[in-house]
């Protein structure tokens, strides 16, 4: 098992208002699975997502990985987790527009501990690239792409490091029937070579394609 979540609770607290998002979520994740987490709007689907992938705290409960407890890594750990662990991918990208293809896809590299020369990092570079289908736009400025390439430039940027366990927030959302399909079988080659998937989506088909379904609803989770 490569992620194991213990009754996890949270709340947000805005002024005088308390909002208990989860009410207390378990389940366990093999490696090598496909997980749909889907629910109605506002039922904590990216709350679960971001706990998971250490970039918000749960109020109570514990997140293992790899049979870690999270919360006794050191803040530095954790960060080398964010970085090299998981691969984030998320509904509206977050490309920096004005930059191109390389210099977007190489930001991971530049924070890794692992120093590389410029020339490495193209090759790396071109290698996911490779893997998503877009060698040719490696020096096309992103503002210049389409929805679908965009998507595909953040998926090349999560798994530039090879993360273990990659956390797709809605990636195809915003995407044309053609493209989710670009998109949903890339992730799908990425499962089929021992990574773990876990992906919030409000598709059923793409939720169907999973191996199992988490779904949220009122602070609960119902696995099928
Ligand atoms: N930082 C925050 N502070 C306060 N409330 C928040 C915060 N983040 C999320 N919430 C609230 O928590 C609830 C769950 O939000 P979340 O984004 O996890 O839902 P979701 O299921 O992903 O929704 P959607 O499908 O619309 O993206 C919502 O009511 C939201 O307003």
């Amino acid at each position: 098992m490569i992620i194991k979540v213990q009754n996890i609770k949270k709340e947000y607290i805005s002024g005088r208002s308390k909002n208990l998002v989860l009410k207390g979520v378990s389940f366990e994740v093999n490696r090598g699975e496909k997980v749909a987490i889907v629910g109605p709007s506002g039922s904590g689907k990216t709350t679960l997502l971001n706990i998971i992938g250490l970039l918000i705290q749960p109020t109570e409960g514990e997140v293992y990985l790899e049979g870690k407890n999270v919360s006794s890594l050191s803040v530095k750990e954790r960060a080398r987790m964010r970085n090299k662990f998981f691969g984030y991918i998320f509904q509206e990208f977050l490309l920096v527009e004005e930059d191109t293809v390389f210099q977007n896809i190489e930001i991971p590299l530049l924070y890794s501990p692992h120093r590389t020369t410029k020339r490495k990092r193209k090759e790396i570079v071109r290698e996911v690239l490779e893997k998503v289908g877009l060698e040719v736009k490696i020096k096309e400025k992103v503002k210049n792409l389409s929805g679908g390439e965009r998507q595909r430039v953040a998926i090349a940027r999560a798994i530039i490091n090879d993360p273990e366990v990659i956390l797709a927030d809605e990636p195809t959302g915003l995407l044309d029937v053609e493209n989710a399909e670009k998109v949903m079988n890339i992730l799908e080659d990425l499962v089929a070579k021992g990574k773990t998937l876990l992906i919030v989506t409000h598709n059923e088909l793409i939720a169907k394609r999973c191996d199992r379904i988490f779904k949220i609803s009122d602070g609960h989770i119902t696995i099928t």
